[in-house]
């Protein structure tokens, strides 16, 4: 790859979505997905936190990035990310996201899942800073994994789709209010995922 990341024309998915969420899966959205996935490893300043489960201290499965406007602070796991400068990469995929979905974007979580040990566990991004009803756009490069979707209160509500690399996930609607998420462990998965969450981040009151 050389240069700035070149979209493509995204072919959209048909996903059986249970009541309640609003998913879209569009395949293909970017050319030369891998070496993207490669580039972003090398610009990225790539940092392993410290999460709070359970009032323990644990070192979070994965590596992860908050990068986003100085003003787009965001608390996670009870912890504060003020947001780490955008890089070039990282803001034309912004540039083109919001091009894509009509929809504005501040801030991007960037994770890393070196290989299928890597994980997220389930959650959903319901914080009160993201708005009550935010539009997220969830791009995967590299390795193929899982994503689960759960209802939070009936467990018949809840899908899995694979999220190849390329693909971008749009989650909006009631999709947070109503529903967890989570990236399992994929034991045989040897190859790296990089997936980057673009949000807009609200100032709070
Ligand atoms: O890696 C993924 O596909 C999910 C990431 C995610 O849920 C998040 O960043 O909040
Ligand atoms: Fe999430």
């Amino acid at each position: 790859m050389n240069g700035l990341p070149q979209w493509r024309e995204p072919r959209w998915q048909n996903l059986a979505v249970p009541a309640g969420a609003e998913l879209r899966l569009g395949l293909d959205v970017l050319a030369e997905p891998d070496a993207l996935l490669q580039a972003l490893r090398a610009e990225i300043p790539w940092e392993q936190h410290r999460l709070r489960l359970y009032g323990r201290e644990v070192a979070s499965p994965r590596l992860s990035c908050w990068i986003g406007d100085t003003d787009a602070v965001y608390t996670y796991s009870r912890t504060r990310f003020v947001p780490q400068p955008w890089t070039p990469l990282l803001a034309a995929l912004r540039d083109g996201l919001a091009a894509l979905t009509a929809q504005r974007f501040n801030s991007v979580l960037c994770n890393l899942y070196r290989d299928g040990n890597d994980s997220m566990g389930l959650h959903s991004d319901d914080e009160p800073e993201l708005g009550l009803q935010p539009l997220i756009a969830s791009l995967s490069l590299g390795a193929t994994r899982r994503f689960r979707l759960r209802h939070k209160r009936d467990p018949a509500r809840r899908l899995e789709l694979e999220l190849p690399s390329g693909s971008l996930l749009v989650m909006s609607g009631t999709t947070q209010q109503e529903y967890r998420h989570e990236l399992p462990k994929a034991l045989r998965v040897k190859q790296a995922r990089v997936n980057l969450t673009f949000r807009q981040v609200v100032a709070r009151g």
